[in-house]
């Protein structure tokens, strides 16, 4: 509950225990524990309200020591989730019960507002409003998806940016149907990944790489500490590995295409072009700072052209 006057950009966060939900890195939330999801969440409406809410998060909280969400069946569950977890979650289905919201809202903890399968922007974007009217504004918004002629749930990602346009509020994909949408959402502005509570290793890593990759390019990290600052350097670093291997790779085709390739067939010409088209995107560098690092570049890629034997 953020009552002191904030700055832009502390505004657009939600503190989920330790984990910043929408400045800094996209977050992995859901999987299991051994995955390394940077946060858990369970829902207590899966065993229709039959497994006491005390065992079910006191469980999930037993398997896992980071943030853990939990979405309630009823609001029979809200002392339990109070006591034991980090933030609540309102399913869809909840949003026609302010009253329940209401409640949910004034435990105290953030809230995360999934969107209901048929509900409208104005309709989910209502629903956090009613949290902050509440008193409550560590509102994070989730897609979950709309029902439609698909097996499952179809992601809205225009739905998803424009909610976060509207409100200011970060805001969740819901990949429960798989990873597949994973990349698309962080291009289209997701500020975490929500996998399903029981998604295995391989689901997370392909979230945590959609994250971490595309999170690179698309996302203007602003850290404040040598941890964070360091944690966005090796982001960063984690997406030129991809383009640095995908880069060599294409020099060793052009090696194997020219007439005379590898050292010998060096055209500095088109090395100073490439470095000045590139200075046109990192201007701060500029074409003296690119020089020196894009030789290094290309003499590994005719190095390892000459290894291979091209
Ligand atoms: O474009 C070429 O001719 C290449 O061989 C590729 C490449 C590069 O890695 O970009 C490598 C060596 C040349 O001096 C110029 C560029």
């Amino acid at each position: 509950m953020s009552s002191t006057p904030h700055t832009e950009r502390e505004a657009r966060a939600v503190r989920i225990g330790n984990l910043c939900v929408g400045t800094g890195p996209v977050v992995v939330i859901g999987g299991e524990a051994a995955a390394g999801p940077d946060a858990r969440w369970v829902s207590l409406r899966e065993h229709g309200g039959r497994r006491r809410a005390e065992e079910a998060v006191g469980e999930a909280r037993a398997a896992f020591a980071g943030p853990l969400l939990v979405e309630p069946f009823s609001s029979a569950d809200l002392p339990a989730i109070q006591a034991a977890a980090d933030a609540v979650v309102i399913g869809g289905e909840w949003a026609q019960d302010l009253g329940l919201v209401g409640t949910a809202a004034r435990l105290g903890l953030p809230v995360v507002v999934r969107r209901g399968p048929t509900a409208t922007l104005e309709e989910w974007l209502a629903v956090g409003d009613y949290c902050a009217a509440e008193g409550n504004d560590d509102v994070v918004l989730c897609e979950s998806g709309s029902r439609t002629h698909l097996a499952r749930p179809a992601l809205d990602l225009a739905l998803m940016r424009a909610a976060r346009e509207r409100s200011g509020r970060p805001v969740l994909a819901g990949l429960a149907g798989g990873a597949d949408l994973a990349a698309p959402a962080v291009a289209a502005g997701a500020d975490g990944l929500m996998v399903a509570p029981e998604a295995g290793a391989e689901a997370v890593a392909r979230a945590r790489e959609a994250a971490v990759l595309i999170g690179a390019v698309v996302r203007q990290e602003v850290p404040d500490t040598v941890a964070t600052a360091r944690g966005a350097i090796d982001r960063v670093d984690a997406a030129l590995a991809v383009l640095l291997e995908r880069r060599a790779a294409l020099a060793g085709v052009v090696q194997r295409l020219k007439p005379v390739g590898g050292f010998a067939g060096r055209d500095m010409e088109r090395e100073r072009r490439l470095v000045a088209a590139m200075a046109e995107r990192a201007p701060t560098l500029g074409e003296a700072g690119l020089a020196p690092v894009m030789n290094a570049v290309i003499e590994a890629g005719l190095r390892l052209a000459e290894r291979q034997g091209r």
